[in-house]
């Protein structure tokens, strides 16, 4: 059997691809290519058939001259030192006898088979009378990964319906062609989506069970052509079949599970291919996909009671009162966050900007503060004592603070501009413009945060975010984003917080003075 790999000067194995064209990108060569490149292999491309298809179905199959098909074989090989041949659809009789003469001539060190028949989405993809002429290129193959039902037609069997009929099937094929197969359990039911390696030696022993995840997701369009082309690639770089079964099965489990970050078709979609190799938030911004993934915390926050309250006016003066003075201390605190933000920054211009966001929380910001409570509640600014939401949120904000990553800290920091400025806009624009303070019991909140300089120091503050996003590994890009939506959460529950802990309502009955002491 023809196992030796031969690995070109480069140390980057050579692989190539025969196979049919999805111009859809997710299946055939296309998904070649780019399963070969992301396992480290150079990938290149013999066309067997052109398909018109995408991920919905094939509506038409289009197979150029066998002649032509060995020009383009030869043009390869006669240049190009082959590591490993991977072989997908073949379409018909005659291309299947074409290749196999081949693989006679050029005896490629490596050539793992994918006998395609069918689509993922049902479309036949090999002639009836071709499935004689696939057994015979099977038994020139190294590895040969058929689907349940293609297993089932090499073998002339009905579909195996459980992993231990597939099993004994696989057993059974591989004592036929005399080459390994691999039994996949992907069209199989259950939680589990194991994959075996079964050799021809054939018995139980011969097999080489490799469990795996299902993961939920439709996109599957191209796994049997991804894997198998991970698999020739892997394994000229390890010469090792169960670790290149291995590392490819595990490179394609992380494929399924990115699939749905993508969005290719209104059908089974394809796998993302360089899930490991490029984060697709890479290029996407991050305030985008932060403020979609919390509409639905905001759209809570717009239909709070308090902010009707606000913008009607109608808001209880000891509910404000509350609220104010809650912000008051929250503001002492968030300045300080601010400052830590400043200390951390990467640029002057960005340590000016935190610097001055943390000045003007406590001049700008605390002003209104001062004079209403003074005025309306005969209350000091920053007097009284942290109810258990301002507790949690500048906990938060202080543990990320703590944790010492810029572009968390800023991440956490931002909904409170953001939000502030959106809240503000909102109520801003239910009152309409120019409310003459004293005419309105909030105009002085209201015109606070619906101010255009507020609204520049907010796009200042996203554009740092997007901007530390970009820099950012992806562990601190998780981090940004859980810490943003935490944030987010407990802006809402500070502005709800009046109405569920204020005036007399917030400090539970075990937290009272005695109890704390005892
Ligand atoms: N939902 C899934 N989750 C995890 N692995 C899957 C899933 N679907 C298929 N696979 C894996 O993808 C590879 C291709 O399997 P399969 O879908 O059976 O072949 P084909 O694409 O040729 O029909 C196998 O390794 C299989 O275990
Ligand atoms: C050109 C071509 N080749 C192969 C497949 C099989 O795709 P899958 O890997 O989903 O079985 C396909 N749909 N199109």
């Amino acid at each position: 059997m023809r196992t030796a790999v031969t690995t070109p000067t480069s140390g980057i194995p050579n692989i190539l691809s025969i196979a049919g064209s999805d111009p859809s990108g997710g299946a055939g060569i296309q998904a070649d290519i780019k399963s070969i490149s992301a396992n480290g292999g150079y990938a290149m491309a013999v066309v067997t058939a052109l398909t018109a298809q995408n991920t919905r179905g094939v509506t038409g199959v289009h197979t150029p001259p066998a002649e032509f098909l060995l020009q383009q074989l030869d043009a390869v090989a006669e240049d190009v030192s082959i590591s490993a041949v991977k072989i997908g659809m073949l379409g018909s009789a005659d291309m299947a006898r074409c290749v196999a003469r081949w693989l006679d001539d050029v005896r490629p060190p490596v050539v793992v088979l994918d006998p395609v028949m069918v689509a993922t989405s049902g479309a036949r993809l090999l002639d009836d009378d071709a499935v004689r002429a696939v057994i015979d290129v099977a038994r020139r193959a190294s590895l040969v990964t058929p689907n349940i039902a293609e297993l089932a037609v090499l073998i002339g069997a009905e579909p195996a319906t459980s992993w231990a009929e597939a099993l004994a099937q696989g057993s059974a094929l591989a004592a036929q062609l005399g080459t390994r197969v691999l039994v996949k359990g992907g069209h199989l039911p259950g939680e589990r989506c194991p994959d075996a390696l079964i050799s021809p030696q054939g018995g139980p022993e011969g097999a080489l069970i490799l469990d795996g995840r299902r993961v939920a997701t439709v996109n599957t369009h191209g796994t049997g052509c991804s894997l198998s082309s991970a698999i020739a690639s892997r394994y000229a770089a390890t010469a090792d079949w169960p670790t290149a079964v291995r590392e490819a099965k595990s490179w394609l489990e992380g494929a399924l599970e990115a699939a749905d970050l993508l969005d290719v078709g209104a059908g089974r979609g394809p796998v993302h291919h360089f899930h490991s190799a490029v984060d697709p938030r890479m290029h996407q911004r991050f305030t985008d996909f932060a403020w979609r993934d919390t509409t639905a915390v905001r759209n809570e926050i717009l239909a709070l009671p308090f902010v009707a309250g606000l913008t009607e006016g109608t808001l209880p003066a000891d509910d404000f009162a509350y609220y104010l003075q809650q912000d008051a201390l929250y503001l002492r605190e968030y300045s300080g966050v601010l400052a830590r933000a400043a200390a951390l920054a990467p640029s002057e211009d960005e340590q000016l900007f935190w610097l001055s966001a943390a000045t003007s929380c406590l001049q700008t910001e605390a002003e209104l503060h001062r004079t209403w409570l003074a005025r309306e509640a005969g209350k000091r600014f920053g007097e009284g004592e942290a109810g258990p939401v301002t507790r949690a949120y500048c906990d938060h904000l202080a543990a990320a603070a703590g944790r010492g990553s810029y572009a968390e800290l800023v991440a956490a920091a931002l909904p409170c501009f953001w939000l502030y400025a959106t809240v503000g806009d909102y109520v801003q624009e239910q009152v309409g413009d120019g409310v003459p303070s004293g005419s309105h019991p909030y105009a002085d909140w209201i015109a606070t945060y619906a101010d255009p300089g507020f609204a520049a120091a907010t796009a200042r503050a996203q554009q740092i975010a997007d901007d530390a996003h970009r820099r950012a590994s992806s562990a601190e890009r998780n981090a940004m984003l859980t810490a943003f939506r935490w944030s987010t959460t407990y802006e809402r529950d500070f502005f709800d917080a009046p109405r569920v802990h204020g005036a007399g309502r917030h400090r539970p009955a075990d937290l009272q003075e005695d109890a704390v002491l005892a």
